[in-house]
């Protein structure tokens, strides 16, 4: 049995430990308190975490429940972990940050450093300072509408793949869809839409950002879809090891803990490489992203702009095949699972919808029907209502649910309180928070088109709206991601009408297993095929 005297001296042994470790777990969590600024109540180590962590809720509520809380003020303090990070929430301060003053906050945070992990490191959402700036003008011309416009050709060829597969399934009851998630329920067809338009976005990228052509709903296990689904799978361990990230990347760096396998960095690697090589040996010519990197790597990359030349070289050679590699690798990360993620909630919400989605078939049909059955770069931005449609599903649900930047040089809040930001300190702007603030959108819960539209989106106070991001930094794919997603649902809505089934997820309940905004249990919906067209 224990002595009176052993058991004082491990009770006081365990109380000094519990205090060393309380007090290392919270020593500057009084960050912002000291600074006047409000805060919320954190838990030693995990600071504002513990939700996300223990998985209590989505990363979309978690973003919301902070940004309620912090309901009153124009901005506020959080902790991730350990670090104190500045969270938004006025929109004349998200302009001033994201443009007005973008010069003090001209980064993203970047926990994952390009020693760390330099496929991820290099790419233009990770670089910083004057080697963003540089990136960034030398891929702007490649995202121009006169580039998108050539584009538009090879994505249309996938939204036809995509129709015409599915019509393939829905007409013959026997055709093989081994690897994609495709059912019967009585006469529907009834498709898993995260797999499928995954299975799309794929292909696009495939085709317009590494110049392969590999059809991955007739070709299911194809590798680079495999290995897509690798390098932008969120979930399981890759979230923890992006929390350890921002726990402490310098650990994360010494346990030696990859965020991207090296398997799927090897195998981009070599694409990239080996495709660049054969195009140069054999003088091949596409109007893809592989060929705009190309040239901005030899410097005869042009700036154009509707269809116009204003002949300035966009750059000089200066960036390796790495460098050009990590972009093509990021346009696939970027683009791969936010587009597919939009197709998802979008088809949700007609299939849910249906009085939308029939106006919005009506407009497609027209549209069609105006130009001879063929669907062109044009027809696709004039149809009023499909962009309101589209841009309401982005209000309601952002695939980026949150962006950041990060202070680089000392810059004074110009409101109370007064606070002046350090270089290296962290700013939060919670778009899906905001799309869903009452203030800014009057029955935020509810689908309704009719906020964008010509009458309405006057209304819309500016930068309260923001899927896309905002200012010199805002997304650079956006209008690649909006002319994909479009393409694919006139392809589909030309063909099949969308409808909910059993399996349908109704309400739906954003994952709480990862940080992807998708649903437990997939987007489950049935494909009927139109007769009234
Ligand atoms: C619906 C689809 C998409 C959504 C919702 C989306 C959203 C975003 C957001 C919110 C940001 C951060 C912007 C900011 O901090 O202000 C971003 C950055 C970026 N996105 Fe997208 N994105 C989408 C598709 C794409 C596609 C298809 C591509 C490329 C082909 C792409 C490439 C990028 C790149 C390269 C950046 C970093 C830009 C920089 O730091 O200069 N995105 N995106």
């Amino acid at each position: 049995m224990m002595s009176l005297e052993s058991l004082w001296l491990w009770t006081f042994a365990i109380s000094f430990i519990v205090l060393i470790a309380y007090l290392i777990g919270t020593w500057n969590h009084d960050f912002f308190s000291k600074r006047n600024i409000p805060s919320l109540k954190t838990v030693p180590f995990l600071g504002n975490m513990g939700p996300l962590v223990l998985r209590k809720a989505s990363f979309a509520e978690h973003s919301q429940n902070i940004y309620n809380r912090l309901k009153g003020y124009k901005y506020g303090g959080m902790f991730e972990f350990m670090n104190p990070v500045l969270v938004l929430r006025d929109p004349e301060l998200i302009k001033m940050v994201t443009v007005k003053d973008f010069e003090y906050f001209l980064d993203h945070r970047a926990p994952i450093s390009e020693e760390a992990e330099p496929m991820f490191g290099k790419n233009l959402f990770n670089l910083r300072g004057h080697r963003w700036k540089e990136m960034r003008s030398t891929l702007s011309p490649a995202f121009t509408s006169s580039k998108m416009k050539n584009m538009f050709v090879l994505v249309s060829e996938c939204g036809k793949q995509l129709g015409e597969f599915l019509m393939e399934c829905s007409r013959d009851k026997n055709k093989k869809t081994e690897g994609c998630k495709i059912e019967r329920e009585g006469d529907l067809l009834t498709v898993e839409l995260k797999d499928l338009y995954t299975r799309y976005t794929n292909d696009v990228i495939a085709t317009s950002a590494f110049g392969i052509g590999c059809d991955s709903l007739k070709n299911p296990k194809n590798e680079f879809f495999q290995m897509g689904k690798d390098v932008t799978n969120f979930g399981g361990i890759r979230q923890f090891i992006f929390l350890g990230y921002l726990f402490s990347p310098r650990l994360m760096k010494y346990l030696n803990l990859k965020f991207l396998s090296s398997k799927a960095t090897e195998f981009f690697r070599f694409l990239v490489h080996n495709t660049m090589d054969t195009r140069k040996t054999k003088g091949i010519i596409r109007p893809d992203m592989i060929h705009l990197l190309m040239q901005a790597k030899e410097g005869t990359l042009k700036s154009e702009e509707n269809g116009e030349t204003n002949g300035k070289i966009a750059s000089k050679p200066k960036w390796d095949d790495d460098d050009l590699t990590a972009q093509a690798v990021l346009f696939f990360f970027a683009g791969f699972d936010t587009a597919s993620t939009l197709l998802c909630f979008m088809s949700h919400l007609l299939a849910t919808n249906p009085d939308v989605q029939n106006r919005l078939q009506d407009e497609i049909d027209q549209s069609l029907e105006e130009n001879d059955g063929k669907l062109t770069y044009e027809a696709i931005h004039s149809m009023k209502y499909l962009d309101m449609v589209v841009s309401e599903s982005l209000r309601l649900y952002p695939p980026a649910i949150f962006t950041d930047r990060k202070c680089v040089k000392n810059y004074r809040l110009p409101m109370e309180p007064s606070y002046t930001l350090e270089p290296g300190d962290a700013v939060w702007i919670p778009i899906y928070a905001i799309h869903h603030d009452p203030k800014y959108y009057p029955n935020p819960e509810k689908f309704d088109p009719e906020r964008f539209s010509d009458e309405n989106k006057d209304n819309i106070k500016p930068f309260t709206y923001l899927p896309f991001g905002s200012g010199p930094r805002n997304c650079i794919g956006n209008r690649f991601a909006l002319m994909e997603s479009k393409i694919a649902l006139v392809h589909l809505l030309c063909r099949f009408n969308l409808k909910v089934v059993s399996k349908t997820p109704i309400p739906i309940k954003i994952t709480k297993k990862g940080f992807n905004m998708t649903v437990d249990g997939g987007f489950w919906l049935g494909l009927e095929e139109r007769t009234n067209q």
